[in-house]
């Protein structure tokens, strides 16, 4: 098997990749590499906080960015990218260790936000 080929998605999976679907590809990541030792509650958190440090380091300096971010070179947005994804992955290993199914918990969060927050109100 050829390198990351285990956990690799086609380009139409890519696209339409569910939370589920994600969850179990670190699961199958982690298994692989006999790394379910270490991915612990806390760990998890941790290695989430750091890579939103680098996440941080990306704005950092460079003052208010425009929407869509219009001035940036494509290798920075491609930066952007993989440490967006990091702490997305990172949440999501967190939340399929703590017993979290994370799209149900979003989706009620969601809802419970608009209660709180009528849009009449504003
Ligand atoms: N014990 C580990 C180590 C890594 N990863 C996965 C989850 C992240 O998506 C990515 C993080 O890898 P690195 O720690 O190498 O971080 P970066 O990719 O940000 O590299 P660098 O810090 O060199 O920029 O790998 C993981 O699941 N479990």
């Amino acid at each position: 098997m050829g390198e990351g080929e285990e956990i690799n998605v086609g380009e139409e999976e890519r696209e339409n990749i569910s939370l589920k679907d994600l969850s179990k590809k670190l699961e199958e990541f982690a298994k692989a590499r006999d790394w379910e030792k270490y991915h612990s509650p806390r760990n998890l958190l941790l290695a989430m906080v750091g890579e939103v440090g680098e996440l941080s380091e990306i704005f950092q300096w460079r003052g208010e960015v425009d929407r869509g971010l219009p001035n940036w070179e494509e290798s920075d947005k491609e930066h952007l990218g993989e440490e967006l994804s990091d702490v997305l992955l990172y949440l999501i290993r967190l939340a399929d260790i703590c017993g979290i199914d994370l799209a149900h918990a979003a989706s009620k969060k969601i809802v419970k936000n608009a209660i709180k927050y009528p849009p009449k109100f504003f």
